[in-house]
């Protein structure tokens, strides 16, 4: 089978939560190992790598970045290479991002540039992000790019075609738990109890009116409750209750004002209730600002090289902790049309695979031009 099919393939069966991604991590160091030796420079992080390729006149360095973890997802795609870690699936293509990574590091361990290549395989960008602390580590200081470069896939878009913009293209995200504690009790008596379940089902409801009243309609913000727990049993009144989400804005200050809208309600939920509500807001996400100059030079080439249709797109409230590496080093991000109907983070995710070889070719390119 094709090299790069079979490494997608063997990826995809193995995906792995954030900071645990050991079997990745060694399958990559396996295929890194296999590659001519000569120009790398290869070093752990973690459960990420860097792997530095010297170039012939080093003058600058290029950073091309994939992220190496899995979702919490039982797979439902009914590959004959599904998943076999149990409730856990590749559904974002971070298996995509790590083989296209290593087929442009195959190219270029037997052809470098002129230019360092410094390749960055990050771990636990679904969570609880790994971009922020790789940008502040020994190995990536020592060999800093001066640009960056990363993909995503997008199963809305066609293979052949690639979309990115300007700017902005990923919104700023923070997670959202909010920790709800009460007085449980028997079922027969809630006059006696504080129900935690009622408290949560009203919080919900409340947390929807801060993008629809709130916010700006100029503006947009999401706010998603992925997960709600809570309770022991049906005949119980629920002491405690959990509530799971992430918040998405365009701007700082939207974030700002969105978190201080929850500080609000959960004040007044807790004094409702009388009961204790409490926030954590987990990983914070810096939006992804490509670099102008940077990406309508990518846009120019992709179109020059007639290989692929490029589509100015719009920003996404998707995130992305590729963002931390774009504030400290101009760069940009593209979309890879791998046209699915089912969308990322859904149990049937099947990216086409033709889109790598047509990545990797793109951005072989790209490189050596840039
Ligand atoms: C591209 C993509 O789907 N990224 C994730 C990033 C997760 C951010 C963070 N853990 C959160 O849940 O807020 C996304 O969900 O957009």
């Amino acid at each position: 089978m094709n090299w790069l099919i079979d490494i997608r393939r063997k990826l995809h069966q193995i995906p792995e939560p954030g900071f645990q991604e050991f079997k990745t991590q060694s399958l990559l160091l396996n295929v890194i190992n296999s590659l001519p030796q000569e120009h790398l420079e290869v070093e752990t992080w973690k459960t990420g790598i860097f792997v530095k390729v010297r170039g012939r006149s080093g003058k600058k360095t290029i950073g091309y970045r994939a992220d190496m973890d899995g979702l919490p997802i039982k797979e439902e795609t009914g590959y004959d290479f599904a998943s076999h870690h149990e409730g856990h699936m590749h559904a974002c293509g971070h298996d995509f991002h790590m083989t296209i990574a290593l087929g442009i590091l195959r190219h270029f361990a037997s052809e470098p540039l002129d230019d360092h290549v410094l390749f960055i395989f990050q771990p636990a960008e679904e969570g609880p992000g790994g971009a922020f602390t790789m940008r502040e580590s020994e190995p990536f200081l020592r060999s800093k790019p001066d640009i960056m470069v990363a993909l995503h896939i997008a199963p809305e878009y066609p293979v052949g075609t690639i979309a990115t913009k300007p700017g902005l293209l990923f919104a700023n995200t923070s997670e959202l738990f909010i920790d709800l504690k009460g007085k449980g009790g028997h079922a027969a008596y809630p006059h006696h109890a504080n129900d935690m379940v009622v408290a949560a089902s009203h919080f919900v409801t409340q947390l929807q009116t801060i993008v629809a009243r709130n916010i700006d309609p100029l503006d947009s913000a999401v706010i998603t409750v992925g997960k709600i727990t809570g309770g022991t049993k049906q005949n119980i009144i629920a002491e405690k209750a959990r509530i799971e989400g992430t918040i998405r804005t365009l701007s700082s200050s939207s974030m700002l004002k969105v978190k201080h809208r929850i500080e609000k309600l959960a004040e007044g939920i807790a004094a409702s209730f009388e009961c204790e509500a409490v926030i954590d807001y987990g990983a914070n996400y810096r939006m992804v600002d490509n670099d102008p100059e940077l990406t309508e030079r990518f846009i120019s080439f992709a179109e020059q090289t007639g290989d692929v249709q490029v589509i100015r797109c719009k920003e996404a409230m998707t995130g992305e902790d590729y963002g931390y590496f774009l504030e400290a080093v101009p760069g940009f991000m593209f979309w890879l049309g791998v046209e699915t109907p089912y969308g990322l983070h859904h149990a049937k995710l099947q990216p086409n695979e033709k889109a790598i070889p047509l990545a990797v070719d793109l951005l072989i390119k790209f490189l050596r031009h840039v």
